[in-house]
């Protein structure tokens, strides 16, 4: 690591020259290298000889040689060998590095060309020993000081050494810690070129940006000069808008001033609309709250009956002509004709609309919340049901399909006015003073009985009857449709039921308007009477004399009920045939009554017809008290 201190080591060697590391270094090696080694130690054999002292004084060497050249031979000279090699020996062979000290005239050394003592001078050897000895010992001296520099130097060495154990230590730390900082960094690295790699996606990325920039920076001017086009459109647009919202304000103005006057005119068509009411209603009583028409049926075979005779002048006369053999012969024939007037008599040749334009303003009657009853008298196929409920076309279409047309058209446009109507209708038929419901759709076998039930506010209703909710035309020709097919299938069972029986046809009405809190109910009736031909009482038997009896009852009984309120009695036998007890709600006071005489115009039907008209116009001599409108 660059960051490693340098070891202070180096400095403590470079204290130490290189010739002061041979000086210190092991004795035995230095001896091997020493020539002198090998010689042999003659001295040491002539130790305690004498020699001269001039030689032992030049054999000495001088005291003040350095310290450092004797330090091999200190070793040299160890006690644990206990040889005293030649100093001349030692000093020879390390060259320049022991220098003798300037003037000295000491005796060379054998190897250094000194002289040598001689054998005898003992003295001079001896002198030369102990100047060794002092060398030595100046030597050991000088080592052992330096021995003690050395272990000062030692000593701080080690401290030295401890402090850079403890310094290693703490370099071992943050060796951990850098090497845990490297795994951290690899870990970096690592992310590093994640990252540089997500960089090098994003500058792709960006790359495609910067190129849909630059397409969405055109778009945008393209789209700045259209925007600049249409902020100079706007204000035209907006100068426009400002002369409109001027024209507005004034349309407005007028909008108020208009919606003051339909609201004037509301009121007054409102008021109208009860005027009309009103004035319909005087005309219908003034026509006669009961009103008899007389039809009569073509020939079958076509062409004109001979005894029935309509007035030219007016159509409201109906004449019955006769001729008869005379009883007692004195004449060839008797002339006899009966004169009838009715509220109107119409011909072979009246068709089914002609018919209706007649009744519809008793329909209208009934909108405006009377009780209407309409129904048809005569003789078996005289014509009734014909002109009730016509054919299937358009044109042969009866009084019952044509009253219900109107109703629903006048109601729609009274709904302009604020009306809202409900419509129920009901269908029965009465045979034998039985009840049947005409729209009953579940099976025969579980048909209920009805009874007519007369409520606290004089409503006539019949148990167990279907009363269907209707709001169109077209519902309510679907209920005179399964009437018929209920009177078919009872016909097939029974031949000439339907000639036997009299259906009733109710519409009840409820019209209310809740802007003005206005409501009006009424119940539009129209009856299909059973044939009222009278049998030869002889000819009657079982069933069909109960039938007749039935039939004549209840046809008299109506007469008499009508009758009854011309009279203005006290009371009304409305009970006595059920017929009447039906119907009660629409004879009498509070309501309009309009009935049809049919004529069938056969010869042999001469004393039926003539029984019809002179039942009818009894009727026609009615006159019922004025009509209460059903409004709150
Ligand atoms: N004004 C008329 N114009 C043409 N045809 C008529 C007219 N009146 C009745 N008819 C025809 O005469 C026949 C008998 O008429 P219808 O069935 O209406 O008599 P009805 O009195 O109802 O008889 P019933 O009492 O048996 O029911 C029918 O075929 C009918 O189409």
């Amino acid at each position: 690591m660059s960051r490693l201190p340098v070891m202070s080591s180096k400095r403590v060697l470079s204290t130490n020259s290189s010739a002061n590391v041979q000086d210190f270094a092991p004795a035995q090696k230095r001896v091997r290298k020493d020539p002198e080694t090998d010689r042999p130690q003659t001295a040491a054999t002539v130790i305690g000889t004498k020699r001269p002292a001039a030689a032992v004084a030049a054999a000495r060497p001088p005291l003040s040689r350095p310290v450092r050249g004797a330090g091999a031979a200190t070793v040299a000279v160890g006690p644990s060998r206990g040889v005293v090699k030649p100093y001349v020996a030692s000093t020879a062979a390390r060259g320049g590095n022991m220098k003798p000290p300037a003037g000295s005239t000491a005796p060379k050394t054998a190897g250094s060309g000194a002289p040598r003592r001689h054998a005898w001078d003992l003295k001079g050897k001896v002198s030369d020993m102990e100047d060794k000895i002092r060398n030595y010992q100046t030597r050991v001296k000088s080592v052992n000081q330096e021995n003690e520099v050395l272990k000062g130097s030692m000593a701080h060495n080690q401290t030295k050494v401890v402090e850079l154990e403890e310094q290693l230590k703490k370099l071992e730390g943050q060796i951990i810690d850098y090497e845990t900082e490297v795994k951290a960094l690899s870990n970096v690295r690592s992310e590093l070129d994640k990252v540089s790699n997500e960089k090098s996606c994003l500058e792709k990325e960006l790359c495609s940006l910067e190129s849909k920039y630059r397409v969405v920076e055109t778009l945008r001017d393209s789209q700045e000069t259209e925007l600049q086009t249409l902020k100079m459109k706007l204000s035209v647009q907006e100068s426009t808008l400002a002369r409109l919202q001027a024209t507005l304000r004034d349309t407005e103005e007028q909008v108020r001033s208009l919606t003051d006057t339909v609201a004037q005119q509301s009121e007054e068509l409102h008021a109208g609309e009860m005027e009309r009411r009103r004035l319909h209603n005087t005309i219908q009583e003034l026509k006669g709250n009961i009103r008899v028409f007389c039809r009569v049926r073509p020939l079958q075979g076509g062409g004109l009956s001979k005894h029935i005779q309509l007035a030219a002048s007016n159509n409201k006369m109906i004449t019955l002509a006769k001729t008869e053999e005379s009883h007692t012969g004195k004449t060839a024939e008797t002339h006899k004709s009966y004169n009838f007037s009715f509220d109107r008599v119409f011909g072979p040749g009246a068709s089914q609309q002609e018919v209706f334009d007649e009744i519809s303003l008793l329909v209208q009657s009934a909108l405006d919340g009377y009780n209407v009853c309409c129904f048809a008298y005569g003789q078996t196929g005289s014509g009734k049901t014909f002109t009730m409920e016509g054919g299937e076309f358009d044109d042969s279409r009866g009084c019952i399909p044509r009253a219900v047309q109107q109703v629903f058209r006048a109601a729609e446009k009274l709904g302009a006015q604020g009306w809202e109507f409900t419509f129920t209708a009901s269908f029965v038929e009465i045979y034998n003073e039985t009840l049947r419901d005409l729209l009953y759709t579940g099976k025969g076998s579980k048909r209920p009985e009805h009874e007519i039930r007369k409520s606290a506010s004089n409503e006539v209703t019949i148990t167990n009857l279907s009363y269907r909710k209707v709001s169109t035309e077209d519902e309510v020709l679907g209920l005179i449709a399964l009437a018929n097919h209920n009177r078919a299938t009872a016909q097939t069972a029974q031949n000439d039921r339907s000639s036997r029986s009299h259906s009733v046809f109710q519409l009840d009405i409820e019209g209310v308007n809740a802007g003005r809190e206005v409501k009006c109910k009424s119940t539009l009736c129209l009856v299909d009477l059973a044939g009222s031909e009278r049998m030869v009482k002889s000819q009657s038997q079982g069933e069909r004399f109960k039938e007749m009896t039935a039939i004549n009852g209840s046809l008299s009984n109506l007469g008499i009920v009508i009758s009854a309120l011309a009279n203005k009695e006290s009371h009304i036998p409305y009970r006595n045939s059920k017929l009447t007890y039906l119907l009660q709600g629409c004879l009498g006071g509070n309501s309009k009554t309009l009935m049809f005489v049919n004529v069938a115009p056969e010869p042999d039907s001469f004393g039926e017809t003539l029984n019809s008209l002179r039942f009818a116009s009894k009727v026609n001599d009615c006159v019922i008290g004025t009509a209460s409108v059903n409004r709150k």
